[in-house]
Parts: structure tokens; sequence; C-alpha cells
């Protein structure tokens, strides 16, 4: 059986994560390896109802703990049920968000703290961390330029604001300068196939 691996993509919002997810996945199948993909907040059946709690209602709904603690929880459930069993199946988890995003959103724009959201992490899900972490970086102009022509209207998480996701843009690019050896920082401008030959690339010592 060949060694399962667990590679989450991350970003703001409209970088190309979802896009990338697809292509990745298919040019990991074309090199031979069983790939599931994935997402977050979401993945799992207890997971996902806990996405529709966390999107309904305003953006200031949940206190930034409960928030917090609500990812935790879709988290651990995805965790069990889904990613560890399949890479211990030898499959490719490729998972679109996962523990960086609790640590950019909640622990840093919303001022939890990233002791407290990584106590959450290693109390609901025994701290799993992915083999590898790609972070794709767009312009702020491009994102939200790609988003809007997307979705037509701002989500209750988009509209936190921009100093909001500022402060999540500069958390990504700070722990791929600060965790080299997992995290790493992916230029998202140019075509989707461009984008997705440099994520390849980013998976060197995995692959
Ligand atoms: N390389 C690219 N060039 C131009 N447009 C792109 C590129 N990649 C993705 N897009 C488009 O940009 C929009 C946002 O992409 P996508 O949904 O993949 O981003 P995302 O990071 O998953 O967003 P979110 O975090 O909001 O879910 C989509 O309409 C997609 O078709
Ligand atoms: C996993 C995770 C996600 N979020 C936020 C980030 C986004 O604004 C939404 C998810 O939207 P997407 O279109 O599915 O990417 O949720 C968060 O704040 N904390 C998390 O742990």
């Amino acid at each position: 059986m060949s060694q399962g691996r667990f590679i989450s993509l991350e970003g703001g919002e409209g970088v190309g994560k979802s896009t990338q997810l697809r292509l990745l996945a298919e040019a990991l199948r074309a090199r031979g390896h069983d790939v599931v993909t994935t997402r977050e907040p979401g993945g799992s059946a207890g997971a996902e109802a806990i996405r529709a709690l966390l999107f309904e209602g305003d953006g200031e709904r949940w206190s930034p703990a409960a928030e917090a603690l609500l990812f935790a929880a879709a988290r651990a459930d995805h965790v069990e049920r889904v990613i560890r069993p399949a890479v211990a199946a030898g499959q490719w988890v490729v998972c679109d968000r996962f523990l960086d995003s609790s640590r950019a959103y909640q622990g840093d724009a919303r001022g939890l703290g990233d002791a407290d959201v990584l106590a959450l992490h290693r109390i609901g899900s025994g701290g799993l961390l992915p083999d590898r972490t790609l972070v794709l970086s767009l312009p702020p102009g491009e994102a939200e330029a790609r988003e809007l022509a997307r979705d037509g209207a701002a989500d209750r998480f988009r509209r936190r604001g921009d100093a909001y996701h500022a402060r999540v843009r500069a958390f990504f690019e700070r722990i791929a300068v600060e965790e080299p050896e997992r995290v790493r920082l992916i230029d998202a401008t140019g075509e989707e196939g461009e984008v997705t030959a440099r994520l390849l690339a980013a998976l060197d010592a995995i692959a």
C-alpha cells in the first residue's frame, strides 16, 4: 500500500482554493494517487451540519470563542471520520481549508490567540497537521474582483471588512515564513494551469 498524505489549501476568500482543489486532485490522480477531496468547515455529515450553523445569521452571531469551538468541533468529526481513515488507507486527502484558517480567522483576526486555537485542536483532533499546507496568495484587489464576479454579494465572513481580511492575509504569509517545512506560499496569479503547476512543485519532498 502506498503512503497516504494530507494536504491543505489555504488563503483568503476568492484566491482560487476550490478551483485548485479540483485541478490539483486531477493532477495527482494522473500521477497514480488515490485522491479524496474535502473541505472545511464540513467534509463529514456532522461537520456539514455545524457549517450550516456557522453560515446562518449575521457576522457577530457567535462570540470569537463560540465560533472557534464550533470550527474545532466540526474539524474533530471530519478528522476522525474522514481524514485519518483515508490517510491510513493510503489515500491522498486534499482539503479546502483546515486548522490554519482557524488560526488566521479566529485566533488572529478575531483576537482569540494562537495558543488557544492550537489547544482546541489538540483536544478535538489530536493536533493533526497536514503534511503540506499550500497558501494561495493574490493581491487583495484581485481576490475581491474574482469573488464578486463569482458571487455578486458578500457572505457573512466577507462582510467583516477589509481590515479583518488584511489580518487574515498577513497571518497566512507569516506562517509560511515561520513554518517553512509544512507551509508554502504560492503565487495564485495567472492562468489556472500555471497555478496548479506551482502547487505541484511545492509538494516536492512529499510527492
Ligand atoms: N487562475 C484564475 N484566474 C482567473 N479566475 C480564477 C482563477 N482561479 C479561480 N478563478 C475564479 O475566481 C473565482 C474564485 O475562485 P474559487 O471559488 O476557486 O476561490 P476560493 O478561494 O475557493 O474562494 P472562497 O474562499 O470564497 O470559497 C471563481 O469564479 C473562479 O472561477
Ligand atoms: C475552516 C475555517 C473557515 N473559516 C471561514 C473562512 C471563510 O470565510 C469561511 C469558509 O468559506 P469557504 O467559501 O468555504 O472557504 O469560513 C474560519 O473562519 N475558520 C475556519 O477554521
